[in-house]
């Protein structure tokens, strides 16, 4: 370890036993050679990130972990998926949502391509994902010990139609989550191939996990936005993006707050990623009533109404059908 990371390891050390934030007084400045950082509110000293990766997700509220996920794992999941598509298998509860533009399938000629799975947490060959004891491993740093899995994905980002309908907004995860606290829940997000800017990687605005969660709705977009592609109405374009642009199997975790979204497919393939967010099993439900919140609940429970015929579900108890937990005990959620 070198030298700098051995002090940031002890200062951390220190700070997490804290119970009132460190002031240098005028003479303790003198000896110090850093300015010690508050104490760190997002993650846990598990032994697992490094110090340097806590003050990375701590500053910017995201944080790469190379090569994570097996080219083994991958390779079922993307098969799974694949027979999914063909309808082979059939999956309680799944939610196969199609590009608003898109004519043109994979693995399903003559239809609509499949541009996001949704809910797979009947499906037990793609919910191993969320098990993976490797991303629990990280996961853990953010939730603690109990750990549920909230909501999963496999994004299949089709090449785009010609109307920039493959874009995703600008956007807060936390805009559609029910529950808090928002510090102990995270997103995991592996690429099922490489994702460059090209294909339409993620693009996030680093450090705005630490500010509020902004009003939403859909953009004014010309060539049309997909259901429920809520996008921050007043984002500060001027903020510096970052383009993260990762290999097969490398994985990021995210802050529910982290403005982030993905531009649009240039290219001819179908741009795959598996994510699935976790919270605290001790995090509780909230009622999103009076908040920003609000519009995007009365558009689930719209669909609810629409696909199912259900009406008397509330937006949390939708949240505690599709929570599983993964490790730990499930306290509250
Ligand atoms: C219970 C539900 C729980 C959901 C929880 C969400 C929480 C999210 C948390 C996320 C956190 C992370 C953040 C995120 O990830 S944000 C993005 C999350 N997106 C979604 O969750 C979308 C979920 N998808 C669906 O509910 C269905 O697939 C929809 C309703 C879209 C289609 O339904 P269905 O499969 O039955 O299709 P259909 O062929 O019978 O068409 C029916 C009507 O819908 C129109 N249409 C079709 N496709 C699209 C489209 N892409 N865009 C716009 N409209 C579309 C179609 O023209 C037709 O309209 P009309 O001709 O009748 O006028
Ligand atoms: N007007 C907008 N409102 C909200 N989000 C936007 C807007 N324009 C772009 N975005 C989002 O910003 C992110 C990155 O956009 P960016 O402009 O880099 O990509 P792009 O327009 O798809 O392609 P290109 O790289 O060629 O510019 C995407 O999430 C995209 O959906
Ligand atoms: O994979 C992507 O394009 C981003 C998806 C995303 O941010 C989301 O669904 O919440
Ligand atoms: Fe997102
Ligand atoms: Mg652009």
């Amino acid at each position: 370890m070198s030298r700098a990371a051995e002090r940031l390891r002890t200062v951390i050390h220190h700070l997490d036993g804290a119970t009132a934030s460190i002031r240098a007084s005028p003479t303790s400045a003198q000896t110090l050679t850093y300015s010690p950082p508050q104490k760190l509110r997002y993650s846990f000293d598990t032994g697992i990130l490094t110090p340097e990766q806590r003050l990375f997700y701590e500053e910017n509220g995201f944080l790469v972990i190379k090569n994570l996920v097996s080219e083994t794992d991958i390779d079922r999941f993307r098969k799974e998926f694949e027979q999914i598509c063909q309808q082979k298998v059939k999956v309680p509860g799944l939610i196969v949502m199609r590009d608003v533009a898109i004519a043109k399938s994979e693995f399903v000629p003559d239809q609509r391509a499949v541009s996001k799975l949704q809910d797979f947490q009947e499906d037990p060959e793609l919910f191993r994902y969320c098990a993976l004891p490797q991303i629990l491993k990280y996961v853990e740093c953010f939730t603690g010990p109990n750990i549920m899995a909230m909501h999963t994905m496999l994004i299949n980002k089709p090449p785009d139609a010609g109307k920039k309908t493959s874009r995703h907004p600008m956007h807060q995860d936390l805009h559609y989550f029910p529950f808090r606290p928002t510090d102990r829940i995270v997103c995991a997000w592996t690429a099922m191939e490489r994702v460059t800017r090209q294909n339409g990687c993620l693009v996030v605005l680093p450090g705005t996990h630490k500010g509020t969660l902004k009003e939403h709705d859909y953009p004014d977009w010309e060539g049309g936005v997909n259901k429920m592609y809520h996008g921050v109405r007043d984002y500060d374009p001027n903020h510096p993006r970052l383009y993260v642009e990762m290999e097969k199997g490398d994985t990021v975790f995210f802050h529910p707050l982290l403005i982030h979204g993905s531009g649009m497919n240039q290219t001819q393939g179908f741009r795959k990623a598996i994510s699935c967010h976790y919270a605290s099993g001790d995090c509780y439900y909230i009622d999103v009533r009076g908040t920003t919140q609000e519009n995007i609940e009365s558009e689930v429970k719209d669909i609810a109404l629409k696909k199912y015929g259900v009406n008397e579900l509330a937006f949390q108890d939708m949240w505690a059908l599709r929570g599983r937990l993964v490790q730990g005990e499930r306290t509250s959620l």
